[in-house]
């Protein structure tokens, strides 16, 4: 006679939460949604600023400058050292020196949300077809979601200059839908900021919203969300048939 337990697997999170049923395709954003980068990011900002000879901002500050992607993130840093904007030159080698700094510890200080992973796995189980779409630098996605043991559940990612445009842009969406062959109907934009929900709607994607990441200090309800979700367990419903497991 053996001891049972009760054991709870994703295959147990079959069943489609309402909002993805009919759907087969799910983009997310990376900062903000899956992982908790401002760390790493105030880091080599921090750096870059040093570097430059020019006075540091706090982690606060850069979490408001996050979601425009890194030359945005540059100029903004910048123009707040300088308190003016800054010269075209300057701004090159800003960019040069952050992405240096942000390349040698892009996950140091980053953490990935709690649930994320479960989330990932169930969803992939469930059949749904996963891309990423975020507005950092493509060369830094495969070596995060490579960190996080992520990168086999997304079919395909796109980072802010991999294609002509980028969020709030649906482009990098449309490229997604069409790469997967899945009608924008079919798909569904998880993120957590109001670029992300612009994108999704120009796009006619769903919009799932999370309110933890960064959104320029506003709440992201302004950017009218299909959906506002606490975690990405939510999309899991909560009732999943544990199995009686016999030791
Ligand atoms: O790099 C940024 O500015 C934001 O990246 P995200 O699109 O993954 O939130
Ligand atoms: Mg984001």
């Amino acid at each position: 006679m053996g001891q049972s337990a009760l054991k709870i697997h994703p295959s147990h999170y079959s069943e489609r939460h309402p909002v993805l049923q009919g759907k087969r395709l799910i983009a997310f954003d990376l900062d903000g949604t899956l992982i908790d980068s401002v760390p790493d990011l105030a880091a080599a900002v921090a750096r870059t600023l040093s570097e430059l000879d020019l006075p540091e901002p706090n982690e606060t500050k850069v979490r408001d400058w996050v979601g425009n992607g890194a030359p945005v993130l540059v100029e903004r840093a910048l123009t707040w050292a300088l308190k003016a904007a800054p010269e075209p030159a300057l701004l090159e080698r800003g960019y040069d020196v952050f992405m240096a700094h942000y390349g040698a510890a892009p996950n140091t200080l980053t953490t990935l949300y709690p649930g994320v992973k479960q989330a990932l796995q169930a969803l992939h189980q469930q059949g749904l077809t996963l891309v990423l779409i975020t507005n950092k630098p493509e060369r830094f996605i495969v070596p995060l979601l490579n960190h996080f043991e992520l990168l086999n559940y997304f079919t395909l990612w796109i980072g802010g200059d991999s294609l002509a445009e980028k969020k709030p842009h649906p482009l990098p969406l449309l490229h997604a839908a069409h790469h997967c062959q899945v009608p924008p109907a079919e798909c569904v934009m998880v993120g957590d900021s109001r670029h992300d929900m612009a994108a999704g709607k120009a796009a006619g994607f769903t919009t799932l919203a999370l309110p933890y990441g960064y959104n320029h200090g506003e709440p992201i309800e302004n950017s009218h969300p299909d959906l506002v979700l606490s975690s990405l367990t939510e999309l899991l419903l909560r009732t999943p048939r544990p199995t009686k497991v016999i030791d």
